[in-house]
């Protein structure tokens, strides 16, 4: 034994986490969080000092063998998320416990790379621990299912595996509180294992990693975890706090350790919910069934959703007609952590989607109201708040992290990309690059994009329509480049961080007004001749009249004979419509326009 699990540890001993923390305070070893690791004279210390204070239930302290079931630890009173990263010193003060809100179960969900054996282990699971009364029933697809297990519920969401759901992946890995990223052993890690990988830390989930297919001959776990080192993903054994169990959907073999390993989770991450509290929650799918109607499935957040109750997604609301749980059968009311399938939705709505309760029709419409109303303001607060918090990064002079997502046409160019950009990190500013992927940017990429603030980079690669609206709609930036110094220099801007853009005024060309044409809709058209250079449609426009200036605006109509135009260029006539009646015959049209310079 070289290095311990501060929590294995605890459950080796007896002992509840916080006890442990207390230990390890007062002998002055620090740690982040009790998924931290310590070393073995560590340990042989906490052992006397339980043992004089009588308090440790064996004095021997083997690393956990997570297969057995364990005694249940003591309910986690005041400890910390069990994330080694996310866990700050001071999380770590007694907090006052929220003792009277219930614990709740785990919702998990199952990411990786496709083939690598997502479906036969939840199919496994499911197979193997879900209650009795689903085999021979009709097994509805709701898109979640429950599993028993030694310590208790896990409910696992059912996402499909195909490059084409990376949205509802990346909104699964919202709705859950744990991932399980699925690695085959004879394959390790893949381009979708990595976006998965990103999701989840982009979530802020704790990541467990199956490695799968274990039984195959040619199966390499130990690659799989070297592997995964080098995306600083450190396995326990090798003195990370990352936990990595080998299984095999197809024997079973692990599958058991694996459930261990998320109950052990979820415990550390004190998941709890007020079934008595107002509802919330999210919707996982939804289809239209031809009989039924709009069956949504629902996860359960907090509450209890009832039949009956009015419901309110996005702008729409609705209410609770019938609800099925993940076995099929008609229930009448779900509390925390329950999927069950909705009647009742008149659209169907979005997975991923919030869904509150109202107390009536009349309260469901009016949130509805409020929110369709309040949609302009919360933009534009989104906007203002963005601006504040780029304006306080900026010249703080702190350590500022520029997040990027990069596409590009090849894993050449992608590399080469990365390269360049690895020589661009300063002392200030972190390139974290989430995600870089071959092909077009997806909608997974905007959400990942949106939850992590990060900027979409493209090289030879463009957005499709729908993904530029999604992208639109978050306020994301998709930008595109055939250069890579281009794309280069859009990284420069963005390390420069939000200075204002600086606009130069530049000259584009100028026009002699030859005739007035009075027109009855559009005002007086400047019949012109182009002398220099070339106008252009909303081009900025000067005015003058021998030495003097007479009008300064736009260029907001430009026409050659009947047709309107973009440009004319030098030696052509055209019509000029300046909004402005006062032009007179022998005026000098001058076009300009603004251009945003590079900063120095
Ligand atoms: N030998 C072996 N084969 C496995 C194991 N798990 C899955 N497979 C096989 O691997 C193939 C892919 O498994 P799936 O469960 O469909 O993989 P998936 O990740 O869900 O795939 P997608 O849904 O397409 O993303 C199937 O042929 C499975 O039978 C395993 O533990 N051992």
């Amino acid at each position: 034994m070289s290095k311990v699990r501060i929590y294995t540890l605890a459950k080796d001993l007896g002992v509840d986490n916080a006890k442990m923390l207390e230990l390890l305070d007062s002998l002055g070893v620090s740690y982040k969080s009790v998924s931290s690791t310590i070393e073995e004279d560590t340990v042989e210390l906490i052992k006397q000092i339980l043992e004089e204070e009588g308090q440790a239930a064996s004095a021997d302290a083997a690393p956990a063998p997570a297969s057995a079931p364990q005694p249940a630890p003591a309910p986690p009173e005041a400890q910390s998320a069990p994330q080694a990263t996310a866990t700050a010193t001071a999380e770590r003060e007694p907090q006052a416990p929220a003792r009277e809100v219930p614990h709740r179960a785990p919702v998990v969900t199952i990411m990786g790379h496709v083939d690598h054996g997502k479906t036969s282990l939840l199919d496994y699971i499911r197979k193997t621990k879900v209650a009795a009364k689903e085999a021979g029933g009709i097994t509805q697809h709701v898109g979640a299912f429950e599993a028993k297990t030694s310590k208790g519920r896990v409910v696992f969401i059912d996402t499909p595996g195909h490059e084409a759901f990376t949205t509802i992946r990346a909104r699964g890995a919202n709705v859950a509180d744990i991932a399980i990223i699925v690695i085959a052993a004879d394959d390790s890690l893949m381009p979708q294992t990595r976006e998965a990988i990103a999701h989840a830390q982009a979530a802020k989930v704790p990541m467990l990693v199956a490695i799968n297919k274990v039984d195959l001959p040619q199966a390499d776990p130990e690659r799989v975890k070297t592997d995964l080192t080098q995306l600083n993903l450190v396995p326990e054994e090798y003195g990370g706090d990352l936990i990595v169990v080998p299984v095999s959907a197809k024997t079973g073999e692990g599958v058991e350790d694996l459930l261990e390993y998320i109950s052990l989770t979820a415990e550390l991450e004190d998941l709890r919910a007020d079934p008595k509290g107002d509802f919330s929650g999210v919707i996982i799918e939804s289809r239209v069934d031809r009989q039924a109607g709009v069956l949504a499935t629902v996860m359960v957040q907090q509450g209890t959703l009832h039949v009956g109750d009015f419901l309110v997604v996005g702008e729409n609301y609705g209410k609770v007609k019938a609800m099925t749980d993940s076995n099929g059968g008609r229930i009448k009311e779900a509390g925390p952590s329950t999927p069950v399938q909705v009647l009742g939705f008149s659209e169907a709505p979005s997975s991923g989607e919030k869904v509150v309760s109202a107390k009536n029709e009349h309260a469901a419409r009016e949130i509805v109201a409020q929110r369709v109303e309040g949609r302009r303001d919360a933009e534009n607060a989104r906007i203002q708040r963005k601006k504040t918090l780029e304006e306080m990064m900026g010249p703080l002079g702190e350590t500022r992290t520029v997040n990027l997502i990069l596409r590009a046409d090849t894993q050449g160019s992608l590399e080469a990309i990365q390269g360049i950009l690895a020589k661009k990190e300063t002392e200030d500013v972190k390139l974290n690059v989430m995600l870089a992927g071959i092909g077009s940017p997806t909608e997974g990429d905007v959400l990942l994009a949106s939850t992590a603030e990060a900027t979409i980079l493209c090289f030879n690669v463009t957005a499709s329509g729908g993904v530029k609206k999604a992208a639109e709609q978050r306020d994301i930036e998709i930008k595109s480049f055939r250069i890579i110094y281009e794309l280069i220099d859009e990284v420069d801007r963005l390390i420069r961080g939000n200075v204002e853009p600086v606009f130069e005024e530049r000259y584009l060309g100028r026009a002699e007004v030859r005739m007035v044409i009075r027109h009855p809709k559009s005002g007086n058209i400047a019949g012109s001749y182009v002398t220099d250079g070339m106008l252009r449609r909303n081009a900025r426009a000067k005015v003058t009249r021998g030495r003097q200036v007479v009008y300064e605006g736009t260029i907001v109509g430009l026409k050659r004979f009947k047709d309107d135009v973009r440009e004319v260029q030098t030696g052509y006539e055209c019509g000029i419509n300046l909004d402005w009646n006062d032009v007179m015959e022998g005026d000098i049209i001058e076009a300009s326009e603004m251009v945003e310079v590079a900063q120095a």
